[in-house]
């Protein structure tokens, strides 16, 4: 299965984008893990240094050992890798893009919670209310972001 062995899962937020308060943006991390923590066994816990399962950043253009690169404003927002060990789980956001709350810009909750499905084995989905459907829709925020087919999907992993 394309899944994580361990329901426990670490995540650690490396660097901070200047376009949010940093208490919004681990609000905005945290809430984009509890859409799949409320629907499977997984506990997401938080550590501030050291490698952790999901390491966090928000990087531009060609960054680190990453093989993937990013591509300025718009386009990709962010890309994460399948569940393993290294990079696997990591989560990068284009720091090129607006990230914000609730104002102008791309919602990083909804975003992170895009992110953290590929994080925990999904991949995209062709049902245009999923989730994990490849296009951002503003969905409003405190709506229950995740369809019926995203919810079978994480649980047909993580039973
Ligand atoms: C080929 C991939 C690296 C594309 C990349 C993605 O899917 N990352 O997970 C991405 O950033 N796709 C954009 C596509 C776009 N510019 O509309 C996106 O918004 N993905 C994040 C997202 C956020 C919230 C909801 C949904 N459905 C998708
Ligand atoms: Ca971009
Ligand atoms: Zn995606």
């Amino acid at each position: 299965l394309p899944g994580w062995k361990k329901y426990n899962l670490t995540y650690r937020i490396v660097n901070y984008t200047p376009d949010m308060a940093r208490a919004d943006v681990d609000e905005a991390i945290q809430k984009g893990l509890e859409v799949w923590s409320r629907v499977t066994p997984l506990i997401f816990t938080k550590i501030s240094k050291g490698i952790a399962d999901i390491m966090i950043a928000f990087r531009t253009r060609v960054h680190g050992w990453c093989p993937r690169y990013f591509d300025g404003p718009l386009g990709v927002l962010g890309h994460a890798f399948p569940p393993g060990l290294g990079l696997g789980g990591d989560t990068h956001f284009d720091e090129d893009e607006n990230w914000t709350k609730d104002g102008v810009g791309f919602s990083l909750f909804l975003v992170a919670a895009h992110e953290f499905g590929h994080s925990l084995g999904l991949s995209h989905s062709s049902d245009q209310t999923a989730l994990m459907f490849p296009n951002y829709v503003s969905l409003d925020p405190s709506k229950y972001p995740l369809s019926q087919d995203d919810i079978k999907g994480i649980q047909s992993i993580y039973g």
